[in-house]
């Protein structure tokens, strides 16, 4: 399966963690020396894939050293045309990301055009077949029934995971709530990639047992480090954002 949709029943190892989550370097300034580095942490950490800008791409194969490369379209603000994410998603494709994270046109979703969302999810999904597609639909920024109906619309487009947050909306990123939402919308059909604000273990563990099947953080090492401290008595909601 594509989407690791599996139920959230499996014991959450530090080890289950990196082999599901998204290493994630998606500022705007970043440059190939910070790339560089970020790579060479990647492989230290042991995690399966890293998430860059598409202005990345192509990465050298050596630099890579076996990480799988996932990229954004429409990112992050999602405002682009359907043709331009699609576009975007085709030529990263082409400079070898195995999977996409699309943001989806928010100004769609507020105004319940849901064939609207449903077309450009689906431009993309033609674009890139045989990819992994992720929709990213900003929750923090969604009411719960927007997040509902945008998630059956990614699934009747063809998406393989929903995804919470770019990370970069002032409203915040992932929330516990939303997750739970989006993960009853998709049924286990698709898989649901928790991202934007994750920070700790703890914020990682109520992502799972919400729901999450996958991570998009960027705060990895801190994570892994924080696996073995016990959890804080109360939750709290990562606030994400970078802005
Ligand atoms: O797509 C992933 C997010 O940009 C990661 O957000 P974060 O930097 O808050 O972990």
């Amino acid at each position: 399966m594509t989407n690791d949709a599996s139920a959230p029943t499996e014991e959450l190892t530090v080890d289950w963690f990196l082999a599901n989550a998204d290493h994630t370097l998606l500022a705007p300034a970043t440059t190939r020396d910070e790339l560089h580095d970020f790579l060479a942490a990647a492989r230290e950490l042991g995690v399966a894939r890293v998430c860059i800008s598409p202005s990345m791409l192509p990465v050298d194969p050596e630099a890579l050293g076996g990480l799988e490369v996932v990229t954004v379209a429409g990112f992050p603000s999602g405002a682009h045309s359907a043709e331009t994410k699609a576009a975007e998603a085709a030529l990263a494709v082409r400079n070898g990301a195995r999977e996409v994270d699309m943001v989806v046109n928010r100004g769609a979703v507020k105004s319940g055009d849901r064939a609207g969302v449903e077309a450009e999810i689906r431009a993309v999904r033609d674009a890139i077949p045989g990819t992994v597609l992720k929709v990213i639909l900003e929750t923090a920024s969604l009411s719960d029934s927007e997040i509902a109906w945008s998630c059956a619309a990614a699934e009747a487009a063809g998406a393989d995971f929903v995804k919470t947050s770019t990370g970069f909306d002032p409203a915040g990123g992932a929330s516990v709530e939303a997750v739970r939402i989006m993960a009853d919308a998709v049924g286990g059909r698709l898989g649901v990639k928790a991202s934007g604000g994750i920070r700790t273990a703890a914020d990682a563990r109520r992502m799972r047992e919400a729901g999450a099947t996958r991570f998009g953080v960027s705060a990895t090492a801190a994570i892994v480090a924080s696996w073995e401290e016990p959890a804080p008595a109360a939750a709290s909601a990562p606030s994400g954002g970078h802005y």
